[in-house]
């Protein structure tokens, strides 16, 4: 029988046993004295921080420990590239060949997250790519204009003069459905009546598009939505999530027992994953047996049929490696790469161009002289005709850096900025840091697209790795081509009816929320005006 005394001296000692178990773990985080302990934790759980002390925490950090530095996540060592220097150096060739990623906290356990191309490596990966490459040439993506340039004009249908607008939202919607459109084949009608209907006629569905429609409910588009906003990787997240930042190695049992407690985050994360899963089984099944049947369904030149009909031609060895479920993430993923990035960019463009009326001076002159209202830009114009609003992008781009970091993860032992690495190093590097660098862009915080003008000294001195929102090497984003040219349609189309003032409801300084992407945490508010040009 325990006593009640020897009982408290059982739990202290347990306690005290725990307490040395987490102090071994974690006692490599505490050497490094100069970052604020509050700061620290969560930094080298995850990252979130970045999205309230911007890049500054690397930057810091950076200025201390060189262009390379070193912490561990537990046991786990991590290094962290976070400086200009580092790019003159060759070290940025040796994180170019680094090709796989580290899994963060928030993907871990979900497979509709986890297998597609992102988080794919070794020979699956570079199956898919090479299968999906064509999808993004200059030449498809010409041909992808008019669709494109038809879902801008429907989601600019819900602008009128004077209204207040959560643009952010505006820009997720408009986004989600062209990557519905260019994934799927199907129109989502998210942000209007859909332009065309589905065979039943019914709005959130499939488009007929050579052969049967994809059928995508407006309950998987809702679900999408959901997943995509739980994907938070900062104290916002789920309890697993949380854990998983702070204590990495105790995720996996939490997320075990949570998501069977109804009503806990885990729990509806897991069960939406769960029922996202069945349905974008159901939608590659669907067409699967329709590309058996009717010869037209194999003319579809969206992604999902083109990886299908890779799948079909390529024989055992692809089949074996590219199953349904793969199928399935890969075309899901799109939705999810394709729409939040792109909202954030083009809802970042907005903002600060409401803020710099010299910058929208300038832009509008550029879009007005190219020609009457509604005179859609070819592929060859929007390289050739619009250099002022390229910088535009590319300023905001640097400005506001959707993704300010690429994780990567060692395959075999290598060198890097000194260190010798183990297999299985988590390598990241901080494009965020590299766009504040001032020593590649002077006075960082100025909002100034002129930087970026070809035939100015501050472009042609800089260091081509210096501004890289996209990525670097072969594992770089698949959809820049994509992505820039829905913004600059976006714009384009915008400018040439509206210009946009900040709503009274915008905060100011603009807060962030950081989850698989940056995102603005209210959104971002504005006033629409109708512009008089003719
Ligand atoms: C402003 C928009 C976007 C930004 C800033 C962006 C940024 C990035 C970054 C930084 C990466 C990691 C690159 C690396 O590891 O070096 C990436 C990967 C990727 N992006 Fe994007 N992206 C954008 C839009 C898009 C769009 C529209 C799509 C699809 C249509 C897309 C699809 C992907 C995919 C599939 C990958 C994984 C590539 C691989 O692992 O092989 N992205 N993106």
């Amino acid at each position: 029988m325990v006593s009640v005394v020897e009982e408290y001296a059982l739990t202290l000692v347990a306690m005290a046993v725990g307490f040395l178990v987490v102090a071994y773990l974690y006692e490599p985080y505490w050497r490094v004295r100069h970052v604020p302990g509050p700061v620290l934790l969560p930094l080298i759980g995850h990252v979130h921080l970045l999205a309230e002390h911007g890049p500054d925490v690397f930057s810091m950090l950076a200025k201390k420990h060189g262009p390379v530095f070193r912490f561990h996540m537990g046991r786990q060592p991590l290094i962290v590239v976070a400086d200009a220097e580092f790019c003159k150096e060759a070290g940025i060739k040796k994180f170019k060949s680094i090709s796989n990623r580290s899994m963060p906290s928030a993907i871990a356990n979900s497979p509709i997250h986890q297998k597609g191309l992102f988080f794919s490596r070794g020979l699956r990966w570079t199956t898919m790519r090479n299968i999906i490459i064509s999808l993004y040439q200059p030449s498809h993506l010409a041909g992808l204009i008019p669709t494109m340039e038809s879902y801008i004009e429907r989601a600019a249908r819900n602008l009128d003069e004077g209204d207040e607008v959560v643009f952010s939202k505006l820009a997720l919607t408009l986004f989600t459905d062209v990557i519905g459109h260019a994934a799927f084949g199907a129109d989502f009608g998210l942000s209007g009546e859909p332009v065309s209907t589905d065979i039943d006629g019914k709005a959130g569905a499939g488009v007929k598009n050579g052969g049967t429609a994809v059928k995508v409910s407006e309950e998987f588009v809702k679900m999408h939505l959901h997943a995509t906003t739980s994907l938070k990787m900062d104290l916002s997240g789920s309890l697993s999530i949380i854990v998983g930042n702070l204590v990495p190695f105790l995720q996996q049992p939490f997320r075990q027992v949570l998501k069977r407690i109804p009503g806990t985050a885990d729990w509806k994360i897991d069960h939406v994953n769960h029922e996202l899963s069945s349905q974008m089984d159901v939608i590659v099944a669907d067409l699967m047996a329709a590309r058996e049947r009717e010869p037209a369904s194999k003319q579809r030149k969206d992604l999902l049929s083109v990886v299908l009909g890779a799948r079909e031609r390529g024989g055992a060895a692809v089949q074996e490696l590219l199953t349904p479920d793969y199928v399935s993430a890969l075309t899901y993923e799109h939705l999810l790469v394709g729409s939040a990035t792109t909202s954030f960019t083009l809802s970042s463009v907005v903002y600060l161009v409401a803020k710099h009326p010299e910058v929208e001076e300038k832009l509008l002159t550029e879009i007005d002289a190219f020609g009457p209202r509604g005179r859609v830009p070819t592929a060859d114009d929007l390289k050739t005709r619009f250099p002022y609003l390229d910088q535009v992008v590319k300023e905001s781009m640097r400005f506001y850096v959707v993704s300010p970091l690429v994780a990567r993860e060692t395959l075999e032992r290598v060198e890097i900025g000194g260190y010798v690495l183990p297999k299985g190093t988590w390598v990241w590097l901080a494009p965020g840091v590299l766009a504040k660098d001032p020593i590649n862009f002077p006075e960082p915080e100025q909002f100034r697209p002129e930087r970026f003008d070809p035939a100015g000294n501050e472009e042609k001195c800089r260091h081509p790795y210096a501004f890289i929102p996209f990525g670097i090497g072969p594992r770089a984003c698949i959809g820049e081509k994509f992505a820039i040219q829905e913004i600059k349609l976006a714009i384009i189309h915008l400018y040439s009816h509206y210009v946009f003032r900040h709503s009274k409801a915008m905060e100011s300084p603009l807060e962030f929320q950081y989850g698989i992407v940056l995102n603005f945490k209210h959104g971002v508010k504005l006033q629409v005006i109708h512009r008089d040009k003719d």
